[in-house]
């Protein structure tokens, strides 16, 4: 079911997901299980988004970033304006940003997507090139409402961790049931400058399960073994990371992926993330499986996920001055400290060092 990724394309291990959507085959689990141990990442094939689905939702994303600011604010809840947005998520700045600028898309059914009304008078032969505009929103939506249909049936992959994790059959997939906390991100990255090129900062995602398609410039990257190793773009295939919610459901067992973006130098690089999200309402921490039944204390307190999103959103909208004041999953970590007499004096560096670094004095986020 899984093989490491050979071809130099990121350092990625291969999960063919053929088997599982046909019969319904959990095996081979191991290596998703060590995949997701050791960094959280993996990458999936033969996962049900037609090849020329996601390439075609690319493509119509560059379209859409390519029109001018107003036009684009049409669709975009940017500052100012009342395009309808879920409670807890912040507006878009109306202008294109320097680093980076996405557009979000929600649950076709909820209703939040704001497209323009049909455009008219088209049988007259002649578009005014606002009406091809129009007509170019039209074809994203169409396009990426079944994209997002069809990443949000990639959420089958929850029955893998599942597996994995050892958990009771259908346990994940009834706690993450509910759909509408799901969300897609556009992006695009602009061409790096000379001297500065951070197209997103270093992070974890504080959702479930994130799924990404990149097109063919590159710059993800992942944090593994202590280096950051390129998720290189590998046509038709999606790239998986685990986010907080199952780090702290497994008690740190799995990883959050340490992710991040480069910008390239002269080519503007388009991506679209798909946020596979636990309900708001429900409560995250750590299951008996990974605390309790083996003996081992858990290493977060219980949380809303309504209230960590909100907090998670609070940082961008209201970007603390202190790096120390961004949140984090370490917010909920409940630091286990060992007492110890030491006399500084008389310390072994090597030992302090491995002291410092573990997990039981300072948890990991
Ligand atoms: O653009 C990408 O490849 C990843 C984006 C990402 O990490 C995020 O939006 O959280
Ligand atoms: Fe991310």
């Amino acid at each position: 079911m899984a093989s490491e990724d050979k071809n130099g394309a990121g350092a990625l291990p291969v999960v063919d997901l053929a088997p599982f959507l046909t019969t319904g085959d959990e095996d081979g689990t191991t290596a998703v299980r060590e995949a997701c141990r050791e960094y959280g990442f993996f990458r999936v094939v033969n996962h049900g988004v037609p090849p020329q689905l996601m390439a075609r939702a690319l493509e119509l994303s560059a379209a859409f970033f390519a029109l001018p600011d107003e036009e684009k604010a049409k669709v975009r809840p940017v500052e100012g304006s009342e395009a309808p947005l879920p409670a807890g998520y912040a507006r878009q700045p109306a202008h294109s940003a320097d680093k980076n600028e996405y557009l979000l898309a929600f649950d076709p059914q909820l209703g939040f997507n704001r497209y323009p009304s049909e455009p008219s008078g088209f049988e007259g032969g002649f578009l005014e090139l606002s009406d091809v505009h129009l007509l170019l929103l039209l074809l994203i939506r169409e396009e990426l409402e079944e994209c997002y249909v069809k990443l949000t049936k990639l959420g089958v992959l929850i029955q893998i961790l599942n597996e994995c994790m050892g958990l009771q059959p259908g346990f994940l997939k009834e706690y993450n049931s509910d759909r509408s906390f799901d969300f897609m991100a556009l992006l695009r990255y602009f061409p790096a400058m000379a001297d500065e090129n951070n197209g997103i900062s270093e992070h974890q995602d504080g959702n479930c399960i994130t799924f990404v398609l990149q097109d063919s410039v590159g710059g993800l990257e992942v944090f593994k073994d202590g280096a950051w190793v390129p998720a290189d773009p590998v046509e038709g295939t999606i790239v998986v990371n685990l986010g907080d919610v199952i780090q702290v459901l497994t008690n740190n067992k799995m990883k959050s992926a340490m992710h991040r973006v480069v910008r390239m130098p002269e080519a503007h690089r388009h991506s679209l993330a798909f946020f596979f999200n636990v309900h708001g309402d429900r409560w995250v921490e750590p299951l008996p499986e990974f605390t309790e039944k083996i003996g081992e204390a858990p290493r977060y307190r219980k949380f809303l996920y309504r209230e960590y999103q909100q907090l998670r959103m609070r940082n961008k909208t209201h970007p603390p001055s202190r790096p120390e004041d961004v949140v984090h999953i370490t917010h909920y970590a409940i630091c286990i400290t060992k007492r110890m007499a030491i006399d500084p004096s008389n310390v072994d560096p090597h030992f302090l060092r491995r002291l410092l670094s573990s997990t039981e004095v300072f948890p990991e986020g």
